[in-house]
């Protein structure tokens, strides 16, 4: 059973579109992130999925259940960090944890969950209106886990959180997936997703336009090397050189560099690099590659200059 498929789905308001026939599969135990720009449509779709939106078109099935007929059921078995939601200001952290442990028929102690999350006794015991946002966002994910999920839908869930309280939402999502619970979550913070997910999908203008894991998708960017060669003498000629090498985007000595050092962006023969600079007369004395950042492969895949080869 697929936990989540989403098949050629569209949501239009009026003259906007705001998904485009979107299809994705989430496969059992995985960690997917789900990214994109601004206004991408992210949240459209996980509200879709969630049921609080109904699509103009396509089939979503969450669990082997039908998003819109099932959404009950499906309720029951899955875990939900909504975007921009609410705490309720007047009852306690433990009441919220409670009131979810109840209305989902779970065992869940409060107390295993509130440390989980990094709230102690004292805070769950205050009303969840005084909390920071990091605090009720801490309470929201509590809330999330009860009752083991076996899907996990989290919509920018480090949203808040300081960098520690981030790598500890990032331990929590592994701790998930270990346990064999499924994790879909939305973010724009490209570091997170680097660090947790199995696999990426990038929707840009409610498309997807990439869905594979950091690595393939570092590989199918264009320009996706930097090589940083360090050479015996600073020499103008033998970078221009380079530049006419096939696949070079760019050449450029590093000024900062305690010896002089050549860096260049190439999506093709680094060997074809090193001979340039060679046949020019100078000597390689070392040279190092640096992957694309997973900054480079968003911009690649979401701006208009996209220059994508796969
Ligand atoms: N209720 C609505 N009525 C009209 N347009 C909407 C509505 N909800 C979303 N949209 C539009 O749909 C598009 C996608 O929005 P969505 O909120 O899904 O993007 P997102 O990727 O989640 O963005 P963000 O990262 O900023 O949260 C946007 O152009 C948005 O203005």
């Amino acid at each position: 059973m697929v936990p989540l498929s989403i098949d050629g789905v569209s949501k239009r308001y009026g003259n906007v579109v705001a998904v485009d026939d979107l299809s994705l599969t989430v496969e059992r135990g995985e960690v997917f992130g789900f990214l994109g720009p601004n206004g991408a449509g992210k949240s459209t779709t996980i509200n879709m999925v969630l049921d609080f939106v109904t699509p103009t078109a396509g089939e979503i099935s969450v669990l082997g259940m039908d998003a819109r007929t099932e959404s009950k059921a499906i309720r029951r078995r899955i875990g939900v960090l909504p975007e921009g939601y609410q705490t309720y200001a007047r009852l306690t952290g433990r009441q919220h944890l409670e009131f979810a442990i109840e209305s989902k028929n779970a065992a869940d102690d409060p107390d295993v969950l509130l440390e989980r999350v990094g709230l102690d006794a004292a805070d769950a015991d205050r009303k969840a209106g005084g909390y920071s946002k990091g605090m009720s966002q801490r309470l929201l994910l509590a809330m999330a886990l009860v009752g083991d999920p076996d899907l996990l839908i989290l919509d920018e869930p480090t949203t808040g959180l300081d960098p520690n309280g981030a790598r500890e939402m990032r331990e929590l999502v592994r701790e998930e997936a270990d346990r064999g619970a499924t994790v879909f979550f939305s973010s724009h913070i490209l570091g997170q997703v680097e660090a947790v997910c199995d696999r990426v999908g990038i929707v840009r203008e409610g498309h997807l336009v990439a869905e594979d894991t950091i690595e393939g998708l570092r590989d199918s960017v264009s320009g996706g090397e930097t090589l940083r060669i360090k050479v015996d003498r600073p020499d103008q000629d033998a970078l221009d050189a380079v530049r006419r090498v096939d696949g070079v985007h760019s050449a450029e000595p590093d000024g900062s560099a305690a010896v002089p050092t050549v860096v260049v962006s190439t999506s093709g023969s680094k060997t074809a690099v090193l001979s340039a600079l060679e046949d020019a007369g100078l000597v390689v004395e070392d040279f190092s590659t640096e992957e694309a950042s997973l900054e480079e492969v968003f911009r690649a895949y979401t701006t208009e200059k996209a220059e994508v080869t796969a």
